[in-house]
């Protein structure tokens, strides 16, 4: 059974926080970005440029779901895995980790790069809708909620070990 999953925007801090978190429980850490390249053998960048983003969240739901059934440690999901219903579905009754971040410290965080295809133009207000549009799915989902704004990914792994284990 999975120990923790983890869901938020774009520079919340899932992937840092989940590879902490994991090594604090003393368990494997998983992120579906990573298991989507892999799958894909190429980039998160290259599928939604090369295939759209249509596939790549199909590809997303097949690395969740695979996750949830595979794995038995942390689990980060994109920011925009829970957009799917399918998804959001399989989550239920988890214990799923919302990381809220405010625009200021989220914006600096993912700073210009390229990396995150969303966000590329306009990085400011892409955000800022996306986090508009997703907020209500992220509250819905969670079972602990943890405030990442000027705080350390440590002390957020310290945090979580402590409100799952209530
Ligand atoms: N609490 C934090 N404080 C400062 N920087 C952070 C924090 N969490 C993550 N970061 C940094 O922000 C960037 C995005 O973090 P990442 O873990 O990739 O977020 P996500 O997976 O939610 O998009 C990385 O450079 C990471 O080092
Ligand atoms: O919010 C999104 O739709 C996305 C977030 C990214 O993951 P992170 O939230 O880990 O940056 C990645 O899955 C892709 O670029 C799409
Ligand atoms: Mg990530």
């Amino acid at each position: 059974m999975i120990k923790a999953v983890l869901i938020g925007p774009p520079g919340s801090g899932k992937t840092t926080v989940g590879r902490l978190l994991a090594e604090r429980l003393g368990v494997t850490f998983r992120d579906t970005d990573a298991d989507v390249e892999a799958a894909a053998g190429k980039p998160v960048s290259d599928i939604f440029i090369e295939d759209g983003e249509e596939r790549f969240r199909e590809l997303e739901l097949a690395a969740v779901r695979r996750a949830l059934d595979e794995h038995d440690g942390v689990l980060s999901l994109g920011g925009g895995a829970v957009l799917r219903e399918e998804t959001q579905a399989l989550l239920d009754g988890r214990p799923v980790v919302y990381l809220q971040v405010g625009l200021a410290d989220a914006v600096q965080r993912v700073g210009l790069g390229s990396a995150r295809p969303l966000l590329v133009l306009n990085p400011r207000s892409r955000l800022k809708k996306l986090m508009e549009e997703r907020r209500p799915i992220y509250e819905r989902l969670a079972v602990l909620t943890v405030a990442t704004d000027k705080r350390e990914p440590a002390e957020l792994a310290d945090e979580i070990v402590e409100g799952l284990s209530r």
